[in-house]
């Protein structure tokens, strides 16, 4: 391996220090061919679908780029706006106001967003940051609940970065924020809201997205997690375990994901009397197409056509004040013991101090 040829940083060079919000990513338009990119790119990963490669290979190039592009694309098209895919727009949104939030409470610190497949990708922003002088880098995946298939795969994005840089910065990463007091609070006060506004259903229905089940076998500790914000949210809401139920939507291909599936629970409530149903959607911190199409069109048809009356989509915390404290606060726990204070003013060589003398002075 060999290494690009980097500009040597000063030894007395002020630190900087950026935190990198994650996400998962979206196509660059919505259309076949760009979807058929990101699918390439998201699919590919061997943190996503665990099958041996070359048999994978085969039914991803063979079957599914020649098939899921166009399907995708038209969903994709029915969330579209003119700013773009939801997911991008709420997540750079997220960035700027978090950005805002740790500037007013005295911090210097670079916040930028990357996506782990499409655009912009995470080892072009870590260059961006690297240009920009960041020598610690806090990387914050949205993804609430641990799945290996999301945050590990951001963990190795950003170590596969590493391995073509010399001066590498100093990394942290934020591997869950499932029982997150802020996040839970956020999450309630959204519910809250929402019925305060429409009255209360007959059940709220909490939709994660889905993994294979085998992956919890295998010791991903998704599903516990998922478990675990259900029970503290509805413990914040103050309903009881008859009032809510824990479904797993999205699933792809054959195999047994995580039950029980939110669609056809939804048909079957309908079927069972129930005619008012809120869905939410905790797991993902902004609205996308799994939230805005395969929830609020696609689960919202079926519990209709299965007999329910009313169905009310919650949205995402997207940026929620109440939420953009809670990331202000997750971060600033984890950015502890960094110094993130402005950078004194140049001084003239007679008047410089040791470093720790010049951190005292300014406590
Ligand atoms: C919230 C966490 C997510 C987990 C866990 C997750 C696992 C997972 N997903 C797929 C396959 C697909 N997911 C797709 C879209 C998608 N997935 C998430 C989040 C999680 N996925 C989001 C936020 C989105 C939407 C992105 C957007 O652009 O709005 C898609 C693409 C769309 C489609 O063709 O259906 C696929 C495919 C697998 C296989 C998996 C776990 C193994
Ligand atoms: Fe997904
Ligand atoms: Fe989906």
């Amino acid at each position: 391996m060999s290494f690009a040829p980097e500009p040597a940083r000063p030894a007395d060079a002020a630190d900087t220090t950026a935190v990198l919000l994650c996400n998962l990513g979206t196509p660059d338009a919505p259309t076949p061919s760009a979807v058929r990119r990101f699918l390439a790119e998201f699919l590919g990963d061997p943190r996503v679908v665990e099958i041996p490669r070359p048999i994978w290979w085969l039914i991803l190039h063979g079957v599914i780029l020649r098939v899921r592009p166009r399907q995708s694309a038209a969903r994709y098209a029915s969330i579209w706006t003119a700013e773009g895919s939801p997911l991008t727009t709420w997540t750079d949104v997220l960035a700027k106001r978090l950005a805002g939030n740790l500037g007013e409470r005295g911090h210097r610190v670079l916040v930028r967003y990357g996506m782990r497949y499409g655009n912009p990708s995470i080892p072009s922003v870590l260059d961006e940051l690297k240009a920009a002088g960041a020598t610690r880098v806090l990387v914050l995946p949205l993804y609430p609940q641990y799945a290996a298939s999301t945050t590990a795969s951001v963990v190795d994005a950003v170590l596969g970065w590493s391995r073509r840089i010399r001066a590498v910065p100093e990394f942290r990463f934020i591997n869950r924020f499932h029982d997150d007091t802020g996040y839970i609070g956020a999450l309630a006060r959204r519910i809250a809201d929402h019925w305060d506004a429409e009255g209360r259903p007959e059940k709220l229905v909490m939709s994660f997205h889905g993994i294979p089940k085998r992956s919890i076998t295998l010791g991903d500790p998704y599903h516990g997690e998922c478990l675990r914000t259900a029970h503290l949210l509805a413990e914040r809401l103050g309903i009881s375990a008859n009032d809510y139920v824990v479904t797993f939507q999205s699933r792809l291909g054959r195999a047994e994901w995580l039950q029980p599936y939110t669609e056809p629970t939804l048909a079957n409530l309908a079927r069972q009397g129930v005619r008012r149903v809120d869905v939410v959607c905790p797991g993902f911190t902004s609205d996308n197409l799994e939230t805005l199409e395969e929830i609020n069109q696609e689960a919202r048809e079926a519990f209709l056509h299965a007999g329910g009356t009313t169905f009310g989509y919650i949205p995402c915390l997207n940026d929620r004040t109440d939420w953009v404290r809670a990331l202000t606060a997750l971060a600033e726990r984890h950015l502890q013991g960094w110094d993130t204070r402005p950078a004194p003013a140049p001084e003239t060589p007679l008047q410089r101090l040791p470093r720790a003398a010049d951190r005292d002075t300014r406590a």
